[in-house]
């Protein structure tokens, strides 16, 4: 997963290899993900896996959780991990956070209602009811960033104007922010 930020990884060429090919370690920690949290949201199953909802009116500024975990370089991850994992920017240098917190749950919404900000919580944008599906943008870069193809998805956010395949980082739209999903 990836939160308006570029990657870095320390071997390009590895991002190129199908993930049965890679050789990394897995280091995934689901299974340990920790639940004894006061922040007003919950793991709910979906249609496609697990989600993160809200489970109270929460209002713009709003901490519904935060990713918290190991933090490892690119050439740590194992394929597995690179699911859950959120890079984002370390003392300067991209790293990899492992998550063990419910915020690894939240999927991606081309009308997002949340983002991640800058201490790697999960932040409200706009106003969710008690009951939403918390949704952050997971695609939003510059060309220059480097999507790992084992991010691709098939989106089924529900937005009026959803972007379908999640297949490349994308710039920012201002119709995110009035693309509002079908989910409540
Ligand atoms: C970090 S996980 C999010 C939690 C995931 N739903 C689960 O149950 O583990 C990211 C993955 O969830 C799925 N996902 C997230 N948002 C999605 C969406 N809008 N539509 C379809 N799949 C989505 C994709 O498979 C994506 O690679």
């Amino acid at each position: 997963m990836t939160v308006n930020q570029a990657i870095v990884p320390n071997s390009e060429e590895s991002m190129e290899l199908p993930r049965e090919q890679r050789s990394f370690p897995c280091r995934t920690i689901r299974g340990e993900v920790l639940t004894d949290r006061s922040y007003p949201s919950q793991v709910v199953d979906v249609s496609f896996g697990k989600g993160l909802f809200a489970t109270r009116d929460c209002p713009v500024g709003t901490i519904l959780e935060k990713f918290e975990g190991p933090v490892v370089e690119y050439s740590e991850l194992g394929y597995d991990d690179t699911y859950y994992a959120l890079n984002f920017l370390y003392d300067g240098r991209w790293k990899w956070l492992l998550g063990n917190t419910p915020a690894i749950y939240a999927n991606h919404g081309c009308a997002p209602n949340a983002k991640v900000n800058s201490a790697q919580e999960i932040e409200v944008i706009r106003p969710i009811k008690a009951g939403e599906e918390i949704l952050f943008i997971y695609n939003t870069g510059t060309g220059e960033d480097k999507w790992d193809p084992m991010w691709t998805f098939d989106c089924k956010c529900g937005a009026k104007k959803c972007m379908g395949l999640v297949d490349s980082y994308r710039s920012w739209e201002p119709e995110y922010n009035d693309n509002l999903t079908s989910k409540a």
